[in-house]
């Protein structure tokens, strides 16, 4: 087990709502780490509309997933958080009074005086092609995240789709993979346009394959790949070799880990109480979508006010002997020192 990160918070989750109790956290003098599963930072307005506009942000008339999570990454800046991407929270176990040591599937450990669990419809799971005894080369074979390059230096591999996660890998693992051909149900991509031309460049020249089908079988012995029957648009059978299959399918929201943190579950959603959005575990709170109580309406500017009454109980917990002084942004210098604008 690694040495584990001291921290008065973590925060599982990094959606809209855990970005902006950073900066409330912050603001009251609490350091925070955040854990999310997904390998970039905005949760679903990142993952699942990051184009799309938003119209109901107070005080923003109109602002895309992406704008909104750059623009709460601004607002954080001051408060230097730490971001842990493509790790799963796994398990929470009390240590202290409160106290938490939290651990993620990659074996890293943090220790903490709070949890905030602002996992949002739960974690990000990739979504499985439906290829007859596929599971037997999951982690060996088949692998629906890269969280290594260099574990595929040398492989023969074919990915699967035809979005940016299929295309980008394909030009990122070009130059260290043996050889790489790329498979899509029909010759039309999703991904940005510059990268579907520099992938078809590298057909051009020879340096990978296209193919347009489907893989309808695997071949392999014990786990170990080494090929893929593929159907053409024409219906046409052929295999491709390979010893490494990657496919990009998108993703699908699963509660996970969250059922078995010791937290109250209702419908899959967390009960808070909400003065502070306290769980049902002292020290451990929820905030925006994960969480239910009477009148919740899901929407990212509930979690803003949650965040905003966690910290207050959350400060309680990390600071036992100071009283808490309500502040304005505006008219507190210390506020504003801590901001870095006066
Ligand atoms: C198409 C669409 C349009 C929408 N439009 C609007 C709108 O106009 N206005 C509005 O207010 N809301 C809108 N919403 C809803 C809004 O996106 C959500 O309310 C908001 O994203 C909730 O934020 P969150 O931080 O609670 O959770 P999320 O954004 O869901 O983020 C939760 C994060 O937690 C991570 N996570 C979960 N479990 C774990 C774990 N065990 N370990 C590590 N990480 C974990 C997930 O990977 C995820 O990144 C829309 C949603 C969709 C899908």
């Amino acid at each position: 087990m690694s040495e584990a990160i001291k921290t008065d918070v973590l925060i599982i989750g990094a959606g809209p709502c855990g970005l902006f109790a950073v900066f409330e956290l912050g603001l009251l003098d609490m350091k925070v780490h955040l854990v999310d599963i997904l390998d970039k930072i905005g949760g679903q307005c990142a993952e699942l509309y990051p184009e799309k506009p938003i119209y109901d942000i107070p005080g923003i008339p109109f602002v895309t997933g992406q704008g909104l999570t750059e623009a709460l990454l601004e607002q954080i800046k001051p408060f230097n958080p730490n971001f842990h991407l493509n790790e799963m929270v796994e398990s929470i176990e009390k240590i202290g009074d409160p106290g938490f040591r939290v651990t993620t599937d990659a074996g890293k450990v943090f220790e903490c005086k709070i949890v905030v669990v602002s996992a949002g419809g739960g974690s990000f799971q990739p979504k499985r092609p439906p290829v007859p005894g596929i599971e037997a080369y999951e982690n060996t074979s088949v692998f629906y995240a890269v969280r290594k390059m260099e574990q595929f230096r040398d492989r023969e591999i074919l990915i699967v789709g035809g979005g940016d996660s299929a295309l980008d890998w394909t030009l990122n693992l070009h130059p260290l993979a043996k050889r790489i051909t790329l498979l899509h149900r029909r010759d039309d991509f999703r991904a940005a346009p510059h990268s579907v031309e520099q992938m078809r460049k590298l057909v051009a020249d020879g340096k990978m394959d296209l193919k347009i089908g489907q893989v309808t079988a695997l071949e392999g012995a014990d786990g170990q790949l080494s090929g893929a029957q593929v159907k053409g648009s024409d219906n046409a059978m052929s295999t491709v070799s390979c010893d490494t299959m990657l496919p990009f399918f998108g993703l699908t929201m699963k509660l996970g880990p969250v059922a078995n943190w010791g937290l109250q579950l209702e419908n899959n959603l967390v009960p808070v109480e909400t003065a502070s959005f306290e769980t049902n575990v002292p020290g451990i709170f929820a905030i925006g979508d994960i969480n239910t109580y009477p009148g919740k309406l899901k929407l990212i500017l509930s979690g803003f006010h949650e965040g905003a009454l966690m910290a207050q109980k959350a400060h309680r917990y990390v600071y036992p002997d100071k009283r808490l002084v309500f502040q304005y942004t505006t008219s507190s210098s210390s506020l504003q020192k801590k901001l870095g604008v006066n």
